[in-house]
């Protein structure tokens, strides 16, 4: 399969919940004296031995930090969390710990209950059509191939990207997830990002720099864009200019398990009809709930 043109619609970030002697990533012979001479560097360190993955698709996640999965998250499923994701925009949904965003470019209009006004959700973990993305076997299948068992919902989040406003606001910076995250180890955390409709260039799919994941947390600080950034998006200044960026063009209920050092961002949303494109949402998790395979 050519990852670079696999498609993803929803995202979850989950981790495992070791034990704290656990060292994740690192394989450790099982018995024997070990000098450094005979030191083998792990086959694997970013993903657990499983059936699930193929070899091929192992070794692409261990080489480039990022694996597509096809078609995981079923149209039914997407059209529940769609749903649910207008009610809440209609205000008939309130949680105290559910965190709405809008677009800075409209962070200070008036507030009319549309999918228009919110370019965010985070924290849905109470809510609990939303919170079925979190617990769907197919997504947890695949999440425990990186995290192994004992998995946590660490962060949730439903992205509605809006149609740019022409100051490019709607892009987000090319960051690692790490900046954002205070647990680790880092090779037992992985997103979930599932499209829940055809996302390409044209609306802002994720960029990711392959291969990135094997490097340590960059600096993060706001990028200086003439238009203004939103609240938290933080980006890294010194990333290598000549790394390679894949543009990952995904099709509804296609996934993208990504590691959390990975760089990756988003571009604008270059659409105009805003109904007809906008709906790039995507759900993340991120906090706290430990769920049961
Ligand atoms: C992908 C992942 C790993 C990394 C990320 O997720 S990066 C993004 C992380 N972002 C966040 O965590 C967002 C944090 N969100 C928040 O702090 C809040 O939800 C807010 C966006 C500020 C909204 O707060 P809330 O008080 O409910 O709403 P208000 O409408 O009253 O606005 C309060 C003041 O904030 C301003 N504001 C709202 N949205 C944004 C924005 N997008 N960018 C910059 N400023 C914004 C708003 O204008 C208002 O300002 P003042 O009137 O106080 O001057
Ligand atoms: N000038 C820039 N400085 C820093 N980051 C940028 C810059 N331009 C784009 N990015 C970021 O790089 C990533 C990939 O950008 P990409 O080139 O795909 O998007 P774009 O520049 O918004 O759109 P496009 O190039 O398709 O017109 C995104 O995370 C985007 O936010
Ligand atoms: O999808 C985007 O716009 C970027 C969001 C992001 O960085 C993430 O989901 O980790
Ligand atoms: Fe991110
Ligand atoms: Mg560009």
């Amino acid at each position: 399969m050519n990852q670079c043109q696999a498609a993803a619609r929803l995202r979850v970030a989950l981790g495992h919940l070791g034990q704290p002697s656990a060292r994740a990533g690192v394989a450790y012979p099982t018995s024997g004296a070990v000098s450094p001479n005979s030191f083998h560097p792990p086959q694997f360190q970013y993903t657990r031995d499983n059936d699930v993955l193929s070899l091929e698709q192992r070794n692409f996640y261990e080489e480039n930090g990022f694996l597509v999965i096809k078609n995981l998250v079923s149209d039914a499923d997407i059209q529940r969390f769609r749903d649910q994701f207008e009610r809440i925009c209609r205000g008939e949904v309130k949680l105290e710990q559910m965190m709405i965003m809008r677009d800075v470019s409209i962070a200070k209009s008036e507030y009319i209950p549309s999918e228009r006004m919110i370019s965010k959700i985070q924290y849905f973990e109470d809510d609990k059509e939303l919170f079925r993305y979190c617990t769907l076997p197919e997504i947890l299948k695949y999440v425990e191939c990186f995290t192994g068992p004992n998995i946590m919902a660490m962060h949730t989040m439903l992205i509605n990207k809006p149609p740019d406003s022409g100051k490019k606001t709607s892009r987000h910076p090319l960051h690692q997830d790490e900046h954002y995250i205070s647990f680790r180890p880092s090779n037992k955390i992985v997103c979930a990002w599932t499209a829940m409709e055809h996302i390409d260039r044209n609306n802002g799919c994720l960029c990711v720099l392959p291969g990135t994941h094997k490097g340590s947390l960059k600096p993060h600080d706001y990028p200086n864009w003439e238009g203004g950034v939103n609240l938290m998006f933080y980006g890294i200044q010194d990333y290598d200019e000549n790394s390679p960026r894949v543009h990952l063009v995904m099709e509804k209920g296609d996934t993208v398990f990504f590691h959390p050092l990975l760089i990756h961002g988003s571009g604008w949303n270059k659409t105009q009809g805003y109904r007809k494109e906008v709906s790039r949402y995507r759900a993340r998790l991120v906090k706290g709930q430990r769920i049961s395979l």
